[in-house]
């Protein structure tokens, strides 16, 4: 039993393997998903370099761009990329993240609704794979981020149904600019199907809330000091109780996990 007071429904976690995905698809997840958890010579199994992000369907479920959402609106709204329920029609992705190399990949998998020219992928589709994959990218390096520039140039198409890997790297960061470089491949990495640089904004309130007094950034990778930081200016800001709401969940959540899962 929860040593929680409540404890919320399981919602779907996009980023795990279902029927639709293929053969080569399930190979780089498992190849992936390898690298989370290594081996030791004594046998002990202990965290690897990367990390599978978990993937749901509903962002901030309180507020969005510092509006506060409508009741009916909240009930309704959907993340772009996993607001298709038949599974293999939409986006199928997962990604992982390499904490030491600052580094990133997601192995995507087109499906048929995602068509641009006959057979092949919408470019706008390309473009938001490539967007979400550097925005979590960004968010996990630095913190709740928005996109101010994406600069995308399509070198070959993708077939639809394929499977490709989206690579996103950290090239600097600036103040509250992080700079991304990102190369949609194909599996084997021998073509190049897209390249994109990006620029994502850390959100104001948590620059403006994340610098220690000696000047040093206080955040943390995973964003997991937020709500306690935060709490003084959530209370100021409808965006930001949504967002303090939102780690309040999530905290409940993993720590229902960790106590029911033994
Ligand atoms: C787990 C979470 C997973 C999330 C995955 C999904 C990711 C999806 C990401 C998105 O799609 S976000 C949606 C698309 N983006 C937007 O709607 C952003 C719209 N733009 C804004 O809201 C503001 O312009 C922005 C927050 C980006 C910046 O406005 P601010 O008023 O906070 O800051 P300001 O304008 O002072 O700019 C801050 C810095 O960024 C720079 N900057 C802003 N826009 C820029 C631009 N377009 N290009 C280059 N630099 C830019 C600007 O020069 C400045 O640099 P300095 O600090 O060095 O002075």
């Amino acid at each position: 039993m929860s040593p929680w007071p409540f404890t919320p429904s399981q919602p779907r976690d996009y980023s795990l393997p279902n029927a639709s995905w293929s053969s080569e698809m399930q190979r780089l997840y498992e190849h992936y998903n390898n690298l989370c958890e290594m081996e030791t010579e004594g046998g002990e199994k202990i965290k690897g370099a990367w990390r599978r992000l978990p993937s749901y369907n509903r962002s901030l479920k309180y507020a969005t761009g510092g509006q506060c959402l409508s009741k009916l609106l909240q009930g309704k709204a959907r993340i772009f990329t996993r607001n298709i329920e038949e599974q293999g029609a939409g986006f199928e992705y997962v990604v992982f993240v390499n904490k030491q190399e600052k580094t990133c990949v997601c192995v995507f998998q087109a499906g048929h609704l995602l068509e641009g020219p006959p057979g092949h992928v919408h470019g706008g589709a390309i473009a938001t794979i490539i967007d979400s994959v550097t925005g979590t990218h960004a968010t996990y390096l630095s913190g709740p981020v928005m996109t101010a520039n994406l600069t995308v140039n399509y070198r070959s198409p993708i077939p639809l149904g394929s499977v490709v890997l989206v690579h996103s790297s950290l090239d600097k960061t600036e103040g509250r600019k992080t700079f991304l470089s990102c190369q949609v491949t194909s599996t084997d990495g021998s073509k190049m199907h897209t390249e994109a640089t990006g620029i994502a904004c850390l959100c104001p309130l948590v620059w403006a809330t994340s610098w220690d007094s000696d000047g040093q950034s206080s955040r943390c990778g995973d964003g997991s000091s937020y709500c306690s930081e935060r709490t003084a200016e959530a209370k100021q800001s409808p965006w930001a109780v949504g967002v303090l709401f939102e780690c309040i969940l999530f905290l409940n959540d993993q720590f229902s996990k960790t106590f029911t899962s033994h």
